[in-house]
């Protein structure tokens, strides 16, 4: 069912059923895999897709938690049973935007309670103060921006509204602070890398913690294996280049797009 819109007013979401209440999360999917991207890729997790986002990527590659948000409310304690089900150490919370939610946070407690590693996607936008044992932190770049021409959806209608908030440099630097942080930029290809040791720059004089060059990953932009083919290349050779990590989207050199990987 459509969840909303925009994360304005999101408590009002259109889509909440009579039954769902505050604390619910819009859930988009929940599915058990290996953790693809990062770090930790290729430990497997259990993924906690929430739906809504305050951006909009035009590449985003969970368009029905962003572009065309969809999902079912469920409790923290749905949630907990779900994950629960599986047998695993670490869970991943993404989105969407999964920290627009304030029951994430709730979430991310009851997780911590019972032992989980958590690790939150999110795009860097919305500090908060939860149980994090990994912040992977995506922040956005101008090449993610849905001008007219790039827009999957309408006429770059959201182009300005995502311009204004994709890069906080303050909100970054508190994730730094606050927890084991990855900053992984998506790539699209070589005209991205002054913006990239920009907001690094920017950050590390922002916090008051390291920002070592290992933490900054460089991803390639890429919904599909074909679309990977002709970026990855590309952003090794610039991590190499430049000294940053490299991280592959293991998930689609293995299965693509499908979903539930
Ligand atoms: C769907 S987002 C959800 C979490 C959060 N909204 C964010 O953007 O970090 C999960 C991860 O996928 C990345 N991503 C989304 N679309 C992508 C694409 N076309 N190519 C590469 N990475 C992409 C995001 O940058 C983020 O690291
Ligand atoms: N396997 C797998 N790894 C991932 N790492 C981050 C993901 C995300 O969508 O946030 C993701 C995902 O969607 N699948
Ligand atoms: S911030 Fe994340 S979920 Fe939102 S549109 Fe961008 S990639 Fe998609
Ligand atoms: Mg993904």
């Amino acid at each position: 069912m459509p969840v909303a819109s925009d994360t304005d007013g999101l408590a009002e979401a259109v889509g909440r059923s009579a039954e769902a209440s505050e604390g619910d999360l819009p859930i988009n999917e929940l599915f058990r895999s290996l953790q693809g991207e990062g770090r930790l890729a290729g430990v497997p997790s259990v993924f906690v897709r929430t739906s809504g986002c305050n951006l909009r990527c035009w590449f985003c590659d969970s368009y029905h938690t962003s572009w065309e948000p969809t999902g079912d409310w469920y409790s923290v304690d749905d949630v907990l049973a779900a994950v629960d089900e599986y047998d695993a150490d670490h869970v991943v919370l993404t989105g969407g935007e999964p920290l627009v939610h304030d029951a994430s946070v709730a979430l991310l407690e009851a997780l911590a309670d019972r032992g989980y590693h958590t690790t939150v996607e999110t795009n860097g936008t919305i500090a908060v103060d939860a149980p994090i044992d990994l912040a992977s932190v995506s922040p956005k770049l101008e090449s993610s921006t849905p001008t007219a021409e790039r827009d999957p959806k309408g006429d770059g209608e959201w182009a300005d509204r995502h311009e204004a908030r994709r890069l906080d440099v303050d909100v970054l630097a508190e994730f730094v602070e606050r927890y084991d942080t990855q900053l992984k930029f998506v790539v699209t290809g070589p005209d991205d890398m002054g913006e990239i040791e920009d907001a690094v720059a920017r950050v590390r004089d922002a916090a008051d913690a390291p920002v070592p060059d290992d933490s900054v990953l460089l991803m390639p932009e890429g919904q599909t294996r074909e679309q990977l083919t002709e970026t990855r290349r590309v952003v090794a050779d610039l991590a190499l280049e430049y000294g940053y990590r490299y991280t592959p989207r293991l998930h689609v050199d293995l299965w693509n797009d499908a979903p539930g990987t």
